[in-house]
């Protein structure tokens, strides 16, 4: 028997790879009513409409919410706060606005200002992704087995916690909740700043290149590969990410930048000690997160952003 959906009514805002999983994985469970989506571009729209992306794609982001009980911006986090104002004077008494921003304290103190009284705040972050988007590129199963944290603030009402929580875990996810700072600096050390060291290493083998004459693509082997595809990840929702996770970002960089230091000293000093001392460490660390079960990213997942 199919189950009674969780909300009755949807918006999505923003049609990209987040939104589009959503809906994917809300149709699969039946968990709500009717989906309204809205992208800013009349072609992402167009696009939208063509695929069955959403059972209504609106012209405005106002037409899409009003009457919504659950509003999703999907859109890059630096754009948050401007649709959540736009948006603002429509919300329904007792709706919930959520997100699935990759930076969380920034969209609380940008977005929360802008929620009127009377309408829930509920932050989410799905640690799931893929370096595809725009609204061709979700699929239902994008969230299944991965985290979602839910970031409440002060005042979130936890019913509204709660629901949002159903929507999630029938989306797939598994759901924790956590503190802003804290979800920040976690995703600097294991997303965000990770980000930046593919795109600049791809754009060293890039300078490279024109040196080497192609052979950086040519022989480049399953790491560097690795890389190359983080790197193309959307420019728009990265500089949002480093822009409003700035803090963090530099601390761990400053981190990084240490150890680096010390590495490429030990390559200097011929310190084989050093260097095997530290790669037997890290190659724990990886057994760890293996033999944890929670390597859930298969290697086919990875290379070809489809679901496995
Ligand atoms: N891509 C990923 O792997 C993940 C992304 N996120 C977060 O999810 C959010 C969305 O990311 P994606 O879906 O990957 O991006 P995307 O680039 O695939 O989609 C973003 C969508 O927002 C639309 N948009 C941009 N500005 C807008 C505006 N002012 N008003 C209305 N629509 C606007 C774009 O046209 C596009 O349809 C971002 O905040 C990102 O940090 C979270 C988890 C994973
Ligand atoms: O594609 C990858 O390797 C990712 O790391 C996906 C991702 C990107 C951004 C997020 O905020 C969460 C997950």
């Amino acid at each position: 028997m199919a189950q009674a959906p969780i909300y009755e009514r949807v918006a999505l805002i923003g049609l990209g790879l987040i939104a589009s999983s959503m809906f994917w994985a809300m149709k699969r469970g039946g968990l709500a009513g009717e989906v309204r989506g809205f992208a800013r571009s009349a072609e992402t729209r167009a696009a939208a409409r063509e695929i069955g992306l959403c059972d209504v794609v609106c012209d405005t982001a106002v037409e899409a919410v009003a009457d919504a009980d659950l509003v999703v911006l999907c859109v890059p986090v630096g754009v948050m706060a401007a649709v959540a104002a736009e948006i603002a004077p429509v919300l329904k008494p007792g709706a919930t606005v959520s997100d699935v921003g990759s930076v969380k304290r920034a969209v609380i103190e940008s977005v929360g200002p802008n929620i009127p009284p009377g309408v829930n705040f509920v932050p989410a972050h799905p640690l799931a992704g893929t370096e595809q988007s725009g609204p061709r590129s979700g699929f239902a199963e994008l969230f299944d087995n991965r985290w979602c944290l839910l970031v409440p603030v002060e005042n979130s009402d936890p019913e509204a916690v709660s629901r949002l929580e159903a929507l999630w875990r029938g989306m797939g996810s598994n759901v924790e909740r956590m503190d802003a700072d804290h979800h920040d600096l976690v995703l600097a050390v294991t997303s965000h700043t990770p980000h930046l060291i593919a795109y600049t290493m791809v754009g060293v083998a890039d300078d490279l290149q024109r040196v080497t004459d192609s052979e950086v693509v040519k022989y480049s082997a399953a790491g560097f590969r690795d890389f190359t595809r983080i790197a193309a990840s959307d420019p728009t929702m990265w500089r949002d990410v480093f822009l409003t996770n700035k803090e963090a970002t530099l601390e761990i960089l400053g981190r990084f930048t240490e150890e680096l230091f010390a590495l490429q000293r030990a390559i200097r000093l011929g310190d084989g000690e050093h260097l095997f001392e530290y790669f037997t460490r890290t190659r724990a660390v990886r057994r760890g997160i293996v033999e944890a079960g929670q390597d859930t990213d298969a290697p086919d997942f990875g290379r070809t952003g489809k679901p496995r």
